[in-house]
């Protein structure tokens, strides 16, 4: 699919991976939603974006994933404002190990997306320098894990922190070719961007 001309909704896009997704869709030619729960953010980076591109291809919903009400509003906000809706990117996401039922409720959301007839790929990233990181440090984050932190830490330095703007790249990819779908993409410092194998089994079913 050609991302010229397309509609696409970014969720978390307000920063780090997520607006680096929004800045490549822009650059790229597609307009773009940015749904956040952080409004100052939001605003801020839509302003931001606007001094880059054409400011009616982007626009910014306040909106808070893990209410449905406020999701189903802002799918239809997307559709009123642009007509149409191509590219949905499920971004948004929190490192809060104790609270990880919100966690994966925020982080998981595209799970049950499956039954609208489109193509359903994910984005697996090693770490990338976004202020997410920062939670590291953070006791109410890291919960039980934080005990980790240096470890974790000798672990990025040991990997290696990627910049947003690969991981875009990686979006970008799985967004123009067609022929992926079901696929999880790896991206890490050491590989770049690649796909996880999986090994053939006999079995064919008669649903495919
Ligand atoms: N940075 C990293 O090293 C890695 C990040 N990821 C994942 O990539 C995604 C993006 O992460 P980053 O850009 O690093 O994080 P970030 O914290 O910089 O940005 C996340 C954005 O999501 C928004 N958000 C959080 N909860 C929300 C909610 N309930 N509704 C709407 N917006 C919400 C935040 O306001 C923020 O703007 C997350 O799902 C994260 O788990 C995955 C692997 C590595
Ligand atoms: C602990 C970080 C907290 C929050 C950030 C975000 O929500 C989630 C990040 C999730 C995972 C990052 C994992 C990164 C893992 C690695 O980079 C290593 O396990 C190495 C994995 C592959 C590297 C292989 C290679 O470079 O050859």
């Amino acid at each position: 699919m050609h991302v010229n001309g397309k509609v696409a909704l970014v969720t978390g896009g307000a920063q780090g991976i997520g607006r680096a997704f929004v800045q490549a869709l822009l650059g790229k030619g597609a307009k773009v939603a940015l749904l956040d729960r952080n409004s100052e953010a939001g605003q801020e980076s839509k302003a931001a974006l606007d001094e880059q591109f054409e400011a009616q291809r982007t626009v910014f919903i306040q909106c808070d994933v893990t209410d449905q009400e406020q999701l189903k509003g802002a799918f239809k906000k997307v559709i009123e404002h642009f007509g149409r809706l191509d590219i949905v990117v499920n971004n948004a996401g929190v490192n809060n190990e104790k609270d990880w039922e919100s966690t994966i409720q925020i982080n998981l959301l595209a799970a049950n997306m499956e039954n609208y007839g489109v193509r359903l790929n994910t984005i697996c990233p090693g770490f990338v320098n976004t202020p997410i990181l920062q939670s590291i440090d953070k006791e109410e984050n890291m919960g039980q894990y934080y005990s980790y932190k240096d470890e974790i830490k000798n672990m990025m330095q040991f990997y290696g922190v990627m910049d947003p703007s690969i991981i875009a790249e990686g979006l970008i990819t799985i967004i123009e070719d067609d022929t992926l779908n079901g696929e999880v993409m790896k991206i890490t410092a050491s590989q770049g961007i690649h796909f996880q194998e999986y090994s053939q089994t006999p079995f064919t079913s008669s649903k495919r």
